[in-house]
């Protein structure tokens, strides 16, 4: 199967299926290609990339950077998460709404989130690498957070106690956040 670029429920949001190249060796893959990915809207300069290594039922999420956008590509190479993406674009005809995928190892999945998005991922396996690509740089006074179990958003975690950072923990829900935290939508 060719390298397939998909819609997804907010529909800025792209799953990317690789083309899986499989010999006696074992596989190959391109994690990321300039022109294809340009041919469909993923025309950012990524800028950094990271690498986070998480214990089953860890939830990492929902982040944003509001002067600093973001726009990032995600994909994991150990384990399995649930990765989400939300629109918070004041003024976006989707704000608010979300949409997520499994991405993992075996699949190879990957998730484009936009600027303007919160990005978050629970992880279901023992443990999880996740990789992602940034189009910005992490920028800590500019780091942004809604409650990932905030009800008006209502994503359908398959967890209802996940292992949170301090700071995960503390965030508000959406609609408590001042509208000047919150990304404008550009059309
Ligand atoms: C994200 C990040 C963190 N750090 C540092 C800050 C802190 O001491 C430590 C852990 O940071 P955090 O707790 O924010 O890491 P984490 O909760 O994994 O944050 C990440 O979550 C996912 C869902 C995203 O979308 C990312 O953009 C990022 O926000 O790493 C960096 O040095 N550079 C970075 O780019």
């Amino acid at each position: 199967m060719p390298c397939e670029f998909a819609k997804t429920a907010l529909p800025e949001v792209v799953l990317i299926k690789p083309q899986v190249f499989r010999d006696d060796r074992g596989f190959f893959l391109e994690t990321f290609h300039k022109n294809k990915y340009a041919e469909v809207g993923i025309s950012g300069n990524f800028v950094q990339d990271n690498h986070s290594y998480s214990k089953k039922n860890t939830l990492r999420g929902l982040h944003y950077q509001l002067l600093h956008p973001q726009g990032k590509l995600v994909y994991v190479i150990s384990g399995e998460i649930f990765d989400v993406a939300v629109d918070i674009r004041r003024g976006s005809p989707s704000f608010g709404k979300w949409t997520g995928v499994h991405l993992s190892a075996e699949n190879k999945y990957q998730l484009y989130i936009p600027e303007g998005f919160a990005h978050g991922f629970l992880v279901l396996s023992e443990t999880a690498d996740v990789l992602y690509k940034c189009t910005e740089i992490y920028t800590p006074d500019d780091d942004y957070g809604i409650l990932w179990s905030d009800p008006a958003i209502n994503i359908t975690w398959q967890s209802s106690s996940p292992i949170l950072s301090k700071k995960d923990q503390e965030y508000q829900t959406l609609k408590n956040i001042p509208e000047t935290l919150l990304p404008l939508y550009k059309k």
